[in-house]
C-alpha cells in the first residue's frame, strides 16, 4: 500500500536534508584536509629554513643548498659587485682574492691593498667563533672603500669555482681560518675543517684555475711548538706542534708543498707571531684583558711550570700587513694551467715576528697604564692547553726577500690599540687624560688609527 502523500514528502525531505549533511560534511572533510596539508606544507617549510641557515658545521653537503637560500650568489648584479670590486685600479694591479677579508688581519690587509690601487674581493662565512657584529663593522669598513666581501665557506667548492670563473685571480691571500690555540681543546673538529679541508678545497680550485693565482697563505708561530732554538729560524724543526691548532698550521704547510709539487701552484706561508692591534679579535690575551681590566674583572696570567714568565713576540697589526704586501709583491706566477704542472714552482715559508719577545706581565703593565686601571692579576701555572711558553722570531728571510723589517714596540701599539678600543666601544680609560688617547670612532681605518 503506497504511504499518504503528506508523509511520502516528509520523506522526501528527510532523504534530501540527510543528503545536503553528507554534502556539507564531505566539504568540511575536504576544507580541513587541505587546512591540514597547508600547515603540514608550512611547518615543513619553516623546519626546512630553520635547520639550513643555522646548519652549525662546515659540511660542504649542506652548502649549495644554504647559499641557495641566502639568494646572495650569482645573477648578473651580483658578477658585476665580484667583478667591479676585483678590478685593479693601477696599471699591472694585483686582482686578489682575500679570504677571511671580515676577520682581523684580512680586513686589514684588503684596505691596504685597494688603497695602493689593487683589485680586492673577500671572501668570510661570519662565524660566530668570535662575536660576528665586530665582522660586520669591520664589513662596513671594506664596503666604504668599494670592497665587496661575498658570504660563503672555504668548503663550498661550487662558491669558489664560480669566483673563479668569474675573476681571473692573479692572486689569493688565503687568511681564512679557525684561529686560536686554546679553543682547539673545545672544538677540535672546527680546525680541521677550516684549516685542513678549507685549505685543500682552495688549493683543488686553485689549481684547475686559469689562469692559476699565486697563494699568500697564513700559518703560525706556533709550528714551533716544543723547539727549544732561540729565536725562531724558518730551518728549525716544526715537527712538534703543542696544540692541534698548531698541527693543522702544520699539516697546511705540508699540503702548500703538494700542491706546489704536483700542480705548479706558487705557494708562500707566513708564520704570524701574535699579531694585534685595532680592529683586533676578542679571543687573544691583550683584547680580553683589556675589557676584564676596564670591568674590575680578574684576569688569569700564565707562568710555565718551572716558575718562568710565559712570553710572546706580539707583532702590531701594520708590520704584518706590509709583511702580507711584500710576499704578495714577491711572489712568482704559478706555472700550471688546467690541473697540469708545466714547470717547478716557487715554495717559501716566512717567519712574520717583531723579533722581541714580552712577557705576558709586562703586557698587562702597559695596559694598565694605558687604561688607568689597576689589573686583578691572578697569577697562575699555565694549563696543559696547548700554549708554549715563549715565541721569538728570527725574521731575516723575510727580510733579505721583501724587506720585512717590524718598526712597532709593544707600548706603542697598544697605545693604538686601546684608543681604538675606547672608540670602538665607547667606554672612557681614566688615564685618557695623561696618555692623550683621545678617541676614535669604529669608522677609522684599519691601520690609520692614530
Ligand atoms: O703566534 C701565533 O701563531 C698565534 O698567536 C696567537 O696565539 P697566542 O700567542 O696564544 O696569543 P694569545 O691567546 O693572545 O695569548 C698571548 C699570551 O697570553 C697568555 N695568556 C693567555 C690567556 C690567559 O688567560 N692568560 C695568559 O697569560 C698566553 O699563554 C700567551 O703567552 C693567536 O691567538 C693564534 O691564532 C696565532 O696563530
Amino acid at each position: 500500500m503506497a504511504p499518504p502523500p503528506d508523509m511520502a514528502k516528509t520523506a522526501k525531505l528527510e532523504r534530501y536534508n540527510s543528503y545536503i549533511r553528507r554534502v556539507n560534511s564531505t566539504k568540511l572533510l575536504n576544507a580541513s584536509s587541505k587546512l591540514l596539508f597547508r600547515a603540514t606544507l608550512l611547518i615543513a617549510l619553516v623546519l626546512v629554513l630553520f635547520f639550513t641557515l643555522n646548519y652549525p658545521t662546515l659540511s660542504s653537503d649542506h652548502l649549495p643548498l644554504r647559499r641557495s637560500f641566502l639568494s646572495s650568489v650569482g645573477g648578473a648584479a651580483w658578477e658585476k659587485r665580484v667583478r667591479h670590486s676585483s678590478t685593479p685600479r693601477r696599471p699591472n694591479g694585483f686582482s686578489v682574492l682575500v679570504t677571511g677579508a671580515a676577520g682581523f688581519v684580512g680586513s686589514h690587509c684588503s684596505l691596504a691593498l685597494k688603497k695602493r690601487g689593487d683589485g680586492v674581493l673577500g671572501l668570510d662565512n661570519f662565524n660566530d667563533y668570535y662575536d660576528p657584529s665586530l665582522k660586520r663593522a669591520r664589513q662596513s669598513l671594506l664596503q666604504k672603500h668599494q670592497i665587496f666581501i661575498v658570504e660563503g665557506d672555504l668548503n663550498d667548492g661550487p662558491l669558489l669555482t664560480k669566483l673563479f670563473d668569474v675573476v681571473p685571480f692573479t692572486h689569493v691571500l688565503h687568511l681564512a681560518a679557525q684561529a686560536g690555540v686554546r679553543y682547539a681543546m673545545q672544538n677540535p673538529q672546527s680546525y680541521v675543517a677550516s684549516n685542513i679541508a678549507g685549505f685543500v678545497s682552495l688549493l683543488e680550485v686553485a689549481k684547475n684555475a686559469n689562469p692559476q693565482p699565486a697563494i699568500v697563505w697564513a700559518s703560525s708561530s706556533s709550528v714551533y711548538g716544543l723547539n727549544t732554538e732561540n729565536p725562531f729560524s724558518e730551518l728549525h724543526r716544526t715537527d712538534r706542534p703543542a696544540s692541534l691548532y698548531a698541527a693543522t698550521k702544520k699539516a697546511g704547510e705540508e699540503i702548500a708543498h703538494t700542491y706546489n709539487h704536483i700542480y705548479g701552484l706558487s705557494l708562500t706561508g707566513l708564520r704570524f707571531f701574535t699579531v694585534y692591534g685595532p680592529w683586533g679579535r676578542p679571543d687573544m690575551a691583550y683584547f680580553f684583558f683589556t675589557k676584564d681590566i676596564l670591568q674590575g674583572k680578574p684576569i688569569d696570567v700564565y707562568r710555565t711550570h718551572d716558575e718562568r714568565e710565559v712570553a710572546r713576540d706580539f707583532t702590531y697589526i701594520d708590520d704584518v700587513v706590509r709583511g702580507c704586501l711584500g710576499a704578495l709583491d714577491t711572489a712568482e706566477k704559478s706555472t700550471g694551467s688546467g690541473g697540469k704542472k708545466k714547470a717547478p714552482a716557487q715554495l717559501r715559508v716566512y717567519n712574520l715576528g717583531n723579533t722581541s719577545p714580552v712577557p705576558v706581565g709586562r703586557l698587562v703593565t702597559i695596559l694598565e697604564a694605558l687604561l688607568g686601571a689597576k689589573a686583578k692579576r691572578h697569577v697562575i701555572t699555565m694549563p696543559s692547553n696547548g700554549d708554549v711558553p715563549f715565541t721569538h722570531a728570527n725574521v731575516s728571510q723575510a727580510w733579505r726577500d721583501f724587506g720585512y723589517k717590524p718598526t712597532t714596540d709593544l707600548a706603542t701599539g697598544l697605545r693604538k690599540f686601546v684608543k681604538w678600543y675606547v672608540g670602538y666601544y665607547g667606554v672612557q680609560p681614566r688615564a685618557k687624560k695623561e696618555l692623550r688617547l683621545g678617541t676614535t670612532t669604529s669608522t677609522d681605518r684599519p691601520g690609520e688609527s692614530d
